[in-house]
């Protein structure tokens, strides 16, 4: 608990009676007292203003923040700064001084950060349990990235995070917490401790589409499903009518495993299963129990990217649509130099993992990298074709340039827009020197090039030095704005905390009848307050639901501001006017009740 929620704050009580309608300062007479019904309040340190100023100090034993002595006297202000000097109002700041010091620079004055703090004995040496108070936390964190977002286009978006990530997020989590509608009939409802399966791939969700074989000569499909094991969500691949000769097949899968790379997606685990019942009868084979008949399917499983797409489906597919009327929209455009540029390294670097660990990506094709992000790839199906292709072993290395082959093969086709460009090289080359720079074309080249010893994936990073720099750059300010989008978040966790305090403290039920419990003391000043900021009308009886209202209102609640704001009774007939202390009342009813 004490994790989520801040200690008391330092400001002072203080109960200020509206002015006379001809501008003097009000005088409070104990009748009027008697009116708002100050009886239980917490008065120790309470300063009522008027002409005759009064001041009333009323001991109270249940109230732990009280220091007054039971005869109600209490310290002079020079006791309580003098009780100052036990305190670090920045736990952070081990050398003891940083009150004092603030106290001795402004004047007598405390301050925290350049501003101002009025101090009370809340801090006084009998209260050492409340020393440590970390006040920094209720400062305003600022905004550090300036997004596009103003605040005259609407005040209250400047405290929330941006649209487009909070789109982006909201849907990924939906996607995320989806689950089978009517018509994914016929998926097993446990897999090896997998369930819920949602298929992915459009050809299954289907029923009765044709299909026809999309990973090499197997069929494929892709499920999302909720692992029983760690709640966790996973994209399970399914191989149909697999067969599995030899068990060592999977020791691919501890190796691909392992392979932790910002750009492929992580495999999990491999398994065969009969769950899915498949229509085509296959022979199995196992040394012990010989031939057998078996509809089995290899299920891979990986990581789960929600709101994905494939590089084919953002960049290609358009292009093999067949051609639009003349005054239609172009049904596609080339990729800009600088995301090709990303693609390369962050495909490039993938591919370099992966070669550095002794292993071939085997499947470098559109349909299979994943765009997970704003131009974020990574590599979709690794390992998988390992496993497949067990008994045909291959040489390594030869995989490896085969890779390099397939990676210069799909970023010509990305280049020129067109998935069929490798089948004529000289135009399409063509085509990339009108709307690219010699030094991507040189790369592509290199990548087609025939295999040879010196050729790796280590000496086009040698040939992209320069490119990797605006990469880098362009990370770190995508990192920045990452950075800032969470510090408008950090301002509103602290925003729910406090709504949430208040919550707890309005109107319990099992106080319901107790007339000492809402409609007196610092609980009937919230509970007022808590009218203020959400149940205003205008002036024809409307409710007033300006979200920037109560965003500014708890703001200013939790970081103590000095301001005055009236509040008036339900009735009308009573109003009190608080000059900044509803803070400290929170938190001190909160801590009385739920500590
Ligand atoms: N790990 C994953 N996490 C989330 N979504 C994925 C994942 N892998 C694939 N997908 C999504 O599943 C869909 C189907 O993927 P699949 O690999 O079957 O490609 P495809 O576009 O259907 O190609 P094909 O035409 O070869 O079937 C894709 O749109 C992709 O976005």
């Amino acid at each position: 608990m004490a994790a989520f929620f801040s200690p008391p704050t330092s400001a002072a009580v203080k109960i200020i009676a509206p002015p006379r309608s001809d501008g003097s300062p009000a005088l409070i007479q104990s009748e009027q007292l008697q009116c708002v019904n100050l009886k239980g309040w917490d008065v120790s340190s309470t300063i009522l203003r008027g002409s005759g100023t009064t001041e009333v100090y009323e001991h109270d034993p249940f109230n732990p923040y009280d220091i007054s002595n039971p005869n109600g006297e209490r310290e002079s202000p020079q006791q309580m700064v003098q009780g100052m000097q036990n305190l670090h109002l920045n736990e952070y700041d081990t050398s003891g001084n940083s009150v004092l010091n603030s106290i001795v620079n402004n004047g007598g004055v405390p301050s925290i950060g350049g501003m101002s703090v009025r101090v009370n004995g809340y801090y006084s040496p009998p209260l050492a349990t409340f020393a440590r108070q970390p006040l920094n936390y209720h400062l305003y964190t600022p905004q550090t990235y300036h997004s596009n977002a103003t605040k005259s286009d609407n005040p209250s978006a400047s405290f929330f995070m941006s649209d487009d990530l909070r789109q982006d997020l909201t849907q990924q989590s939906e996607l995320t917490r989806a689950v089978p509608t009517m018509t994914m009939l016929n998926l097993p409802e446990e897999l090896q401790g997998y369930h819920t399966l949602v298929p992915l791939d459009s050809t299954v969700a289907v029923a009765g589409k044709e299909r026809r074989p999309n990973f090499g000569n197997w069929y494929s499909s892709i499920y999302k499903a909720t692992s029983a094991t760690d709640g966790f969500t996973y994209a399970l691949r399914r191989i149909e009518n697999f067969r599995l000769l030899h068990e060592a097949a999977f020791d691919v899968v501890e190796q691909w495993s392992k392979i932790r790379h910002p750009n492929i997606v992580t495999m999990h685990e491999a398994f065969t299963s009969r769950a899915f019942g498949d229509n085509c009868a296959i022979i199995h084979y196992s040394s012990r129990s010989g031939a057998s008949l078996f509809h089995i399917a290899l299920i891979i499983s990986y990581d789960y990217h929600p709101n994905s797409m494939t590089l084919f489906d953002a960049h290609l597919k358009l292009s093999l649509q067949p051609q639009r009327p003349s005054n239609s929209q172009p049904s596609s455009s080339f990729i800009s130099e600088s995301v090709l540029w990303s693609y390369i390294s962050q495909i490039g670097s993938a591919i370099r993992t992966a070669h550095g660990a002794g292993l071939a990506i085997r499947l470098i094709d559109s349909t299979k990298i994943l765009i997970t992000g704003k131009n974020r790839v990574r590599l979709g199906c690794c390992g998988t074709v390992d496993i497949l292709t067990y008994d045909t072993r291959q040489d390594t290395h030869l995989l490896q340039q085969e890779d390099l082959l397939q990676f210069g093969r799909l970023l010509l086709a990305l280049g020129c827009n067109n998935l069929m460009a490798g089948n004529n090289l000289t135009k399409s080359l063509e085509n990339m020197t009108r709307n690219y720079s010699a030094d991507l074309k040189s790369v592509i080249i290199y990548l087609l090039g025939k295999p040879a010893p010196h050729k790796s994936i280590d000496h086009l990073f040698d040939m992209i030095g320069q490119r990797l720099i605006l990469e880098v750059d362009a990370l770190e300010f995508h990192t920045d704005r990452l950075e800032g989008e969470l510090s408008r978040e950090l301002e509103n966790g602290r925003i729910v905390r406090l709504l949430c305090k208040l919550g707890f403290i309005n109107e319990r039920p099992e106080f319901d009848c107790d007339p000492r419990w809402s409609e007196t003391g610092d609980r009937y000043v919230i509970k007022l307050f808590r009218d203020y900021v959400f149940h205003q009308v205008d002036e024809s009886g409307n409710p007033v639901m300006n979200l920037s209202h109560v965003l500014t209102c708890i703001n200013k609640l939790d970081a103590g501001s000095e301001e005055r704001i009236m509040l008036v009774s339900r009735d009308e007939q009573s109003c009190l006017v608080d000059g900044g202390t509803l803070d400290n009342k929170v938190q001190q009813q909160w801590s009385l009740y739920v500590m």
